[in-house]
This record gives structure tokens, sequence and C-alpha cells, in this order.
């Protein structure tokens, strides 16, 4: 058991912990280990806040991300994470009913925070009965008020809320949170929640933080498996032509803060230097 534990530390301290300048990289062999990364990383940051602040502001997106931290609701974190603490955000929601199978809240209240003693007043998701673009306006409000009480941190740099953390999935097309390449909410310098109601990934209206928002957090990480994913991942972090520079996920950098990539070793197929590359 002891040399298996020992093999597992050598092999993440192989593959982890390249420094790019577009972040830091840790690269692992599986996603039991990348999900054992995860949660210690998210269980670090969250005490480090509390310790800090009192609380820990955390804003999570859909997708395969909620599954990966599934070792959060596990032993020993389901004891030693101080959950009361935790105020949750969206950093992307889809505009649909909570109840619906599309709803990145159901999914994270299924997958996670019904597992865990997270209190119902500290989960802060969106408002499911009006638009897009009001439940985007609602949302910021909502943020701001946070903000004004200083349960989520400032930027010391510009007015945009400084959460914790942010974590992020992306898709194959370097989307991140719900901001697809291409999309002139990419621009949006003014806005800290914003709307749109033509996603190329299904359902069409979704919220989203902006950029300016996603840049100003403590620490971002981006979780990314799969090989569909590992030229996006490419394009994101390495050293590439212009053509890319405005990939949604590239564009992800945090201006005071941290920024982490957790990948699989598939989504890291492709990377520059890659060992895992063909
Ligand atoms: O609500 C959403 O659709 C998301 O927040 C989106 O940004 C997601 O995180 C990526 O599309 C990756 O999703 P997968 O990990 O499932 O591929």
């Amino acid at each position: 058991m002891l040399i298996i534990e020992l093999l597992n530390l050598l092999s993440r301290m192989a593959h982890s912990g390249v420094h790019k300048d577009r972040g830091e990289l840790r690269i692992h062999e599986n996603l039991d280990e990348l999900g054992t990364d995860l949660a210690e990383y998210i269980a670090e940051l969250s005490e480090a806040s509390v310790k800090e602040r009192g609380v820990f502001t955390i804003a999570i997106s859909g997708g395969s991300l909620i599954g990966l931290m599934g070792r959060l609701c596990e032993a020993p974190y389901n004891k030693t994470v101080d959950w009361a603490k935790w105020y949750i955000f969206w950093a992307d929601e889809r505009v649909v009913a909570k109840t619906h199978a599309d709803s990145n809240y159901k999914l994270a209240k299924d997958g996670l925070l019904s597992k865990v003693p997270v209190l119902p007043s500290h989960v802060n998701s969106i408002n499911d009965s009006v638009s897009a673009e009001e439940a985007a306006d609602d949302y910021e409000f909502h943020v701001r008020q946070l903000v004004k009480t200083r349960t989520i941190n400032v930027s010391d740099i510009s007015d945009c809320p400084k959460f914790d953390l942010i974590l992020l999935g992306m898709g194959p097309d370097g989307h991140v949170a719900s901001l697809f390449p291409n999309h002139p909410v990419l621009d949006e310098k003014d806005e800290w929640v914003t709307f749109i109601t033509d996603s190329p990934k299904s359902p069409p209206e979704r919220i989203t933080f902006t950029l300016p928002v996603i840049n100003s957090a403590s620490n971002v990480a981006v979780v990314v498996t799969g090989e569909s994913k590992a030229e996006a991942v490419h394009l994101a972090t390495d050293d590439v032509g212009p053509d890319c520079l405005s990939l949604p996920a590239r564009l992800v950098r945090p201006i005071r803060g941290k920024l982490v990539w957790f990948l699989d070793k598939l989504a890291a197929s492709k990377l520059d230097g890659s060992q895992f590359s063909e």
C-alpha cells in the first residue's frame, strides 16, 4: 500500500507543476488521480481563505467538472472542510428551471451540494423564472450586494469582485463558462454578469461571468479531460500564432491571481514537448 502511494506521489511529481506563462499545468495519469489532486487543491484554498477572511467564495461551472469534484464529498474532506463558510456561485448557468436536467445548479446540487453541509442560504443560484437578460442583471445585482458587504472580496485594481476560486471546464472549441469563440461577450468590459441567447452548445440561453470578473479572481482553475480537448489545450496554453489569441480559454489570465490547469494525459497529449504526444 505504502509503495503504491509512493509511486503515485512520484508519478504526480513527474507530471505536475509545469509552469508556463499561461498558468501552472498539473497533468495526471488518470481521472482518479486528477480528482484527488483537485479535491486537495480546493480544500487547501478553502482553508486558507477561511483563515484569512472567514469565508470561502467559490464559483463553479457545469459539465464534467462537478463529477471530477466528487472526492470532496468523501473522507477526509466531508469532515475537514469548513463547509459552513462556503459561499457558492455559478460562473455560468443555463437559463432553465432549477429542476431541469440542463441546469448547472441541479447538477451541482445532486452531485455535490446535497452531500456536504453547505448552508442553503450560501448557495447563490440564479433566478430561473425570468428571461436570460433579467437573470444576468439580477445575478450581477446580487453579487454587487455581497461585494458591498465584503462577503465577496473586491479587486484592488478594479471594482470587480475577487472570488477566492473560480472553477471552469473547457469545451473542445476552447469555450470557458459561457464565453464562446468569436462571440461579442468576449469584449464585455463593464458588466460582471452577462447573457447570451445563441449558445452553440445547448441550451442556447445562458448567463455568464465576463472575462474581467474571471480575471480578477484570486485563483482560477481550468479542469479539462479527454482527447477531444487536446488541441484546444494546446492552443490555449502553448506559444502559438496570433490566430489563437482570442480563444476564450487563452483569454483566462488572472491579473493578480493564480491560474492552474488540471489535465489528464489525453487532454495534455498535444502540448508542445508533451511526453504523452504520439
Ligand atoms: O454550462 C456549461 O456548459 C459550462 O459551464 C461549460 O463551460 C462547460 O464547463 C464546458 O462546456 C465543459 O463541459 P464538459 O466538461 O462537460 O465538456
